[in-house]
This record gives C-alpha cells, structure tokens and sequence, in this order.
C-alpha cells in the first residue's frame, strides 16, 4: 500500500510539472495583453488635485511616510520604519482597542515575520495563546496535523488572540518612538499632482478638514479600503461570510490547536482567543447571511450547524447562540494588481486578500513589511517619486512566492474544504482528507505550508496534483470500473479548474520563477 501510494506521488509530481508548465506558456501569452494599457492615474472621489505650494509647509515640517490606518498591516509597519529612523505620521480612523472577529490566529510562519521586525513582545501580556498546529473533522472522523516546529525555537509556534489587544500593543510600541506621530483622523482622499501623490486629505475627530504631505504615501485602510482604487484593479470576490461567536466555559478536543470541521456546506473554525474564551466561525456560502434581527441565523446555527459540532462543546456552542453575540463579516479574496504611482504604495487588505480559512491574512502582510523594509533600508530619502516608484516595481516580484502561496492554498483549500452536489468535488474532500490523515510527508509539507513555514509555491502545486492523484488511485483501486474511472477523470480535471485560475490570478511567473522577472533586479535609486 505504501509503495503504491509513492509512486501515485510520483505521478502526482510529473502530472503537475507538465500542467504547470502549460499554464506558464498560457499565462505568457496573456500577460502581454493584460498590462495596464495607460499608467494615468484615475480620478474618482478619493483622489483630489493637490494645488501648487499646499504641501510645502508639510514637507518642511519632515514627514518622510504617511501611514492611512493603523491595523496589523499600518500599526506594524510604523514600528518597522519608526524604528528605522524614518519620519512618520500615521493616520487611523480609531485609535481606541478595536472589537472585531478578523486576524485572531498569526501562524507561525507570522511569528517569525514579527520576530525579524523585531515585535514579537506585542503578543506578550494579551493572554495569547500558544497554537502547535491544527486538527480536522469529518463525519466523525479527526485528524491532528502539528507545525512542523521541531527546527526553530521552542518560543516558535502560533498565537491567538483579540486582534485589538494585539494592535493595540503594536500601535503603543510605534506611538512611543520619537520620530512616529499618530493621529486619528479619516483619511478622505489622496492629494495628486501630475500623476503623483503628494499626500492625503483627511478629517479629524472634531469635523476639521486637514492636509498631510510626504514624498510617500503607504494605504493600509484595510478590506474595505476606498482609497485604493486609483492605486489598484480591485477584483473583489467573497465567496461566503463567517458568523461568529464567542464559546466560553469549555475546552476543545485538542488544546492549543485550530479546529477545522469539513462541515455542511463548509468549513466550521474553532480555536482559543485567550484563555477562557474560543472563537467560532462558521462558514456560510454567498454573500447573504440568515437575519439575525429575526431568529433565522440563531435557528440556522442551532439546526444546522450545532450537530456538526463536537459534541464536548455542544453545549457552549448552544449558549452562545443563545446569548446572541452572533456577529458577521464577508469572507474577500483579491489578487494583486497594482498600478505602480509615484508617490504611494499599498499594503494589507487594500493590497492583496485571501479567503481567512487558513489565516493567512496578517502573515501575508507581515512578510510584505519585512521586503519592503529592506528595500527602504539602502534609501537616504523619497523625495524622487518616479525613481523610487520604479525601484519598487521589485516589491510587487519579491514578495511574490510567499504571498501567492498563501492566497493560494487559502483559495484552493476553501473550495476542496466545502462540500458539493458534485460527486467528484466530494471524492476530492474525501481525497483530502484521508491524504492529510496519513501523516509523514503528507501531512507534513500541508502544514508547512498553511503555517507559512515553507511557503513553496511547488510544494503547493505538488501537493494539490498528489491529494488528486490520490482520490484516483483509491478510485480505480483495486480494479477500476469505467463509472469509477470516469469519475477519476472528472476528479483530475476539477482539481485543474481549482487550481488554475488562482495560480493565473496570481502570476504564475512571478511565483514560480521570480528570478526571471526584470523588476526583480532594480537597484535603488542613486541619491
Ligand atoms: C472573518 C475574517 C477572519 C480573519 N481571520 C484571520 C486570522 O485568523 N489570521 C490572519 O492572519 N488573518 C485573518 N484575517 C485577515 C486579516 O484580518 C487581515 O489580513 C489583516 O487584518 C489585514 O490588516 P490591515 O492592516 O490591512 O487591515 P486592518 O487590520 O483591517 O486595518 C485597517 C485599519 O485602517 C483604518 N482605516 C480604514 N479606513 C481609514 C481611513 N479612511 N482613514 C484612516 N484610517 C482608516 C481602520 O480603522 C483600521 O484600523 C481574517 C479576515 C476575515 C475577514
């Protein structure tokens, strides 16, 4: 049986390097037509003309960088560049601790992105909680998968936690260096001149319109950002919503690790936000969600998501449906498509998002800081816009191998996660599943994948081809019947129409072969 299921491996590999490499001659070809066709920048709303001498005072005054909102993504840049030597101004809409149901479980491929930026003590003193990998459920079967930790530093692993204890630590730390200044205010436009951004137009609490100026503006307004549109092609998907809540006075089934439950119609997340409280998120398809107003979402959760819960937790699960704490946010995926401007740049959720099955959100942005603190570092000023614009056309290229194999598993895995009418799209989840189970290599590479210990985009691609080679082989084992071959085939062809389309939406160049890419190279500009 082993030795059957390594070579089903082998084939898995040889299948997926010919597909991969078809996909690449495609997506060549595409590539030269999808570019931007003009680099003018579009005017909308939230970009104003910025007139002749209003930014002077500003600039005198030595802001270097302005920061639009302080999240995960602008908080921890602050402390990066404050730390840095760099003049910042930030402006966050609230700087008050934010109550909210996203970004509460860094994987520990984040930590380590916290631990070169030197933040890793932000997670201390918030009752976080120790994350050592992550178990599945199915039809009453489970599954422990732990991160693959036994290489790094026992501190290595990843947290939980109230995401607005953890900015908030961030914002605190950027707020006590000297050089960092922090505003609240809402950021309303950016200030153009001539195809540049100069700065931003934003509102403070008491109703008072202001102006900032800097040579560099970073857009880390989030996932509901407007400001990125003159910067970006935002192809906004949300595929489903969570609802979520808070169970409390119980223990999961494995502590100190994420629950997954491959549930009906799709995935079921649990896992401690601290130490007494553990956060539920059920996943509901489409962009409609029961009412809460008027008992539909308490039915529909007490109906038909509570018998799919395990059953040591049934009962908090119940209380707190009934408590009525039921919050809702949409799940959005969206792959980066700059317009490089001269003069501002995005990151975060503005930038790049993905679905938060696998929470790879704030692990993607923390790794987006680290590259750009290092392409920063050479640099003595910003004041040329359109050298430092195209110097950091690299950014969009370094950053890519360990973004896009986080968005894409996060896309791939949510899809093979929920359940179908489609019979070979459920021997897939069956596939997946059993695949995962068996430990070793198999569920090894996955994990360290997910956790963002080894975001390899081939291992990626190796494994999503093994898992549906797998699903085959137990199909035509041990004699294959034309129905069950049939459906191998459709099975093979599903996980291609799976895969495909994120790894284009992606860039299949940029994440697979970064180095052939031109921008890759740019050296800063001469100052
Ligand atoms: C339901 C859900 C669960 C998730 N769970 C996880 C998870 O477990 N792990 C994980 O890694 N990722 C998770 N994510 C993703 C993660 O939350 C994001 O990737 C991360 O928060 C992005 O950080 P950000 O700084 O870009 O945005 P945010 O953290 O949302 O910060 C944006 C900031 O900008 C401010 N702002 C907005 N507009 C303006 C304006 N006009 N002017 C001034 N300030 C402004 C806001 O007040 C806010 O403080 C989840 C996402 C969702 C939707």
């Amino acid at each position: 049986m082993d030795m059957k299921m390594i070579d089903q491996f082998i084939l898995g590999g040889a299948i997926a390097s010919l597909l991969g490499f078809l996909l690449l001659c495609y997506t060549f070809q595409g590539k030269k037509k999808s570019n931007r066709a003009s680099m003018e920048m579009q005017r909308d709303d939230y970009v104003k003309n910025s007139q002749d001498g209003e930014c002077q005072q500003e600039i005198a005054g030595n802001t270097e960088i302005i920061i639009v909102g302080a999240g995960v993504a602008g908080s921890a840049l602050a402390c990066t560049l404050g730390k840095d030597g760099r003049q910042v101004l930030v402006i966050e809409r609230d700087l008050t601790e934010p109550d909210r149901i996203v970004g509460e479980l860094l994987q520990p491929g984040g930590y380590l992105k916290l631990i070169e930026l030197g933040l890793e003590d932000c997670v201390n003193e918030i009752d976080a909680q120790r994350v050592l990998g992550y178990a599945l459920f199915k039809d009453g079967r489970n599954a422990r998968l732990s991160y693959p930790l036994k290489d790094f530093h026992s501190d290595v692993a990843g947290r939980s936690f109230h995401n607005g204890r953890f900015i908030q630590k961030m914002r605190e730390k950027a707020a006590s260096l000297p050089n960092v200044r922090m505003e609240q205010g809402t950021v309303t436009s950016l200030l153009e001149q001539k195809g540049t951004i100069k700065g931003v137009q934003y509102k403070t609490k008491t109703g008072e319109e202001m102006t900032a100026c800097a040579p560099l503006t970073i857009v880390c307004d989030g996932c509901f950002s407007n400001l990125r549109r003159s910067l970006c092609n935002p192809k906004v998907d949300i595929p489903s919503c969570f609802v979520a809540l808070v169970l409390k006075n119980c223990q999961l089934p494995f502590p100190n690790h994420g629950h997954v439950i491959l549930a009906n119609p799709s995935p079921i997340l649990l896992y401690q936000i601290s130490s007494t409280e553990i956060r539920c998120l059920v996943d509901v398809p489409g962009q409609k969600v029961p009412s809460i107003s008027n008992g539909k979402m308490a039915s529909y959760l007490k109906n038909m998501v509570a018998p799919q819960i395990p059953v040591v937790i049934y009962h908090a699960f119940i209380s707190a449906v009934e408590e009525g704490n039921i919050r809702t946010m949409p799940n959005r995926s969206m792959p980066a498509a700059p317009y490089p401007t001269p003069g501002a740049l995005l990151l975060g959720d503005a930038f790049n998002m993905r679905h938060p099955l696998t929470g790879g959100g704030m692990t993607v942005a923390l790794s987006d800081i680290v590259v750009l603190r290092d392409l920063f570092r050479p640099l003595h000023d910003f004041n040329d816009a359109p050298a430092l614009c195209k110097y950091l056309e690299s950014f969009y290229t370094l950053r890519k191998p360990v973004a896009s194999t986080i968005n894409t598993l996060a896309g791939a895995l949510y899809k093979v996660f929920s359940a179908s009418s489609d019979e070979a799209r459920n021997e897939m989840r069956k596939a997946c599943f059993d695949y995962l189970s068996l430990g070793g290599i198999f569920s090894n590479g996955p994990i360290a994948l997910l956790s963002g210990l080894n975001p390899q985009p081939l291992s990626l691609v190796l494994h999503f081809f093994a898992v549906a080679i797998y699903g085959v082989g137990r199909l035509l084992l041990p004699f294959p019947s034309p129905k069950r071959a049939w459906l191998g085939a459709r099975l093979i062809s599903d996980a291609c129409s799976i895969i495909f389309p994120i790894l284009k939406a992606e860039g299949v160049r940029q994440m697979f072969f970064p180095a052939t890419v031109p921008s890759y190279y740019r050296a800063p500009p001469a100052s």
